[in-house]
């Protein structure tokens, strides 16, 4: 339940947002309250964390607080469930606000993304030992084009230089709530966590992952985890 960090044993608390509202895969119901294969979307998130033996708590901003109680409230390490906020930084924040005291390693991961494997979970929390910031991510296979908002192609940037950032994105808890307490003063928003922190100075490195831990985002990907899953659980 805790990380080796310099002969000292630091813990590790998880924060799984999970109160967004699901616009682009529409339907009424929230995507992490969605079955995947028989299992809804949230428990098969939060138990993967519930039974890796590094984790020591885990905290969930959630949008749906009973619902999100009576699927997941009893997993193992679930220590608190907050109300989560308008965009994915709100909810990062008001989980961290419920993390523990410091110090602690702390790793937050998309309710949406189910996928991701315990050898990657274990690897990424083990690399915290040495990096203050990592990002789980995967080289991109496409070329990249970067278009204006007349679809024109202005740029191709080097794709040897290109990953596409996925989640686990696990920090120093100092350096995450430091990072997060510069945005708000600035009134900055990120689409991750990682992007808070880069722009503190800190720095942050890719931790190559899978590209089956895709994030759950429209109908078509819901469809894909699906045909993953046939074969395995
Ligand atoms: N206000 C929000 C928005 C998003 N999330 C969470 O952040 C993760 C990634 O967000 P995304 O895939 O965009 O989920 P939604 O915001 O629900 O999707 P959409 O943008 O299509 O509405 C998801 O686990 C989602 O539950 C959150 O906790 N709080
Ligand atoms: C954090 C993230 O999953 C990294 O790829 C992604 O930025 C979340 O984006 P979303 O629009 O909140 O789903």
């Amino acid at each position: 339940m805790s990380i080796d960090v310099g002969g000292v044993q630091v813990p590790v608390s998880v924060i799984i947002p999970a109160a967004g509202t699901g616009t682009r895969m529409g339907g009424g119901t929230a995507k992490q309250f969605l079955p995947l294969r028989g299992e809804p979307v949230l428990v098969r998130t939060v138990g993967l964390f519930s039974r890796c033996p590094l984790v020591d708590e885990i905290v969930i901003a959630a949008g749906n607080l009973e619902t999100t109680r009576q699927l997941v409230g009893h997993l193992p390490k679930v220590a608190r469930i907050v109300p989560g906020g308008q965009t994915r930084q709100e909810s990062v924040w008001a989980a961290l606000q419920a993390v523990h005291s410091r110090p602690r390693i702390v790793a937050v991961h998309d309710a949406a993304r189910p996928l991701l494997t315990p050898e990657v979970l274990e690897g990424v929390l083990c690399a915290a030992a040495l990096h203050p910031a990592l990002v789980v991510a995967v080289p991109v296979q496409d070329t990249i084009k970067q278009v204006d908002d007349e679809g024109r192609v202005v740029a191709t940037p080097d794709r040897r230089a290109l990953w596409a950032a996925q989640t686990p994105q696990v920090f120093w808890a100092d350096v995450l709530v430091r990072a997060f307490r510069q945005a708000m003063a600035d009134g900055f928003s990120g689409t991750d966590d990682a992007s808070l922190v880069e722009r503190t100075g800190v720095p942050v490195r890719v931790f190559r992952g899978e590209p089956g831990n895709i994030k759950l985002t429209t109908p078509a990907d819901f469809r894909a985890a699906e045909a993953a899953l046939e074969g395995g659980a």
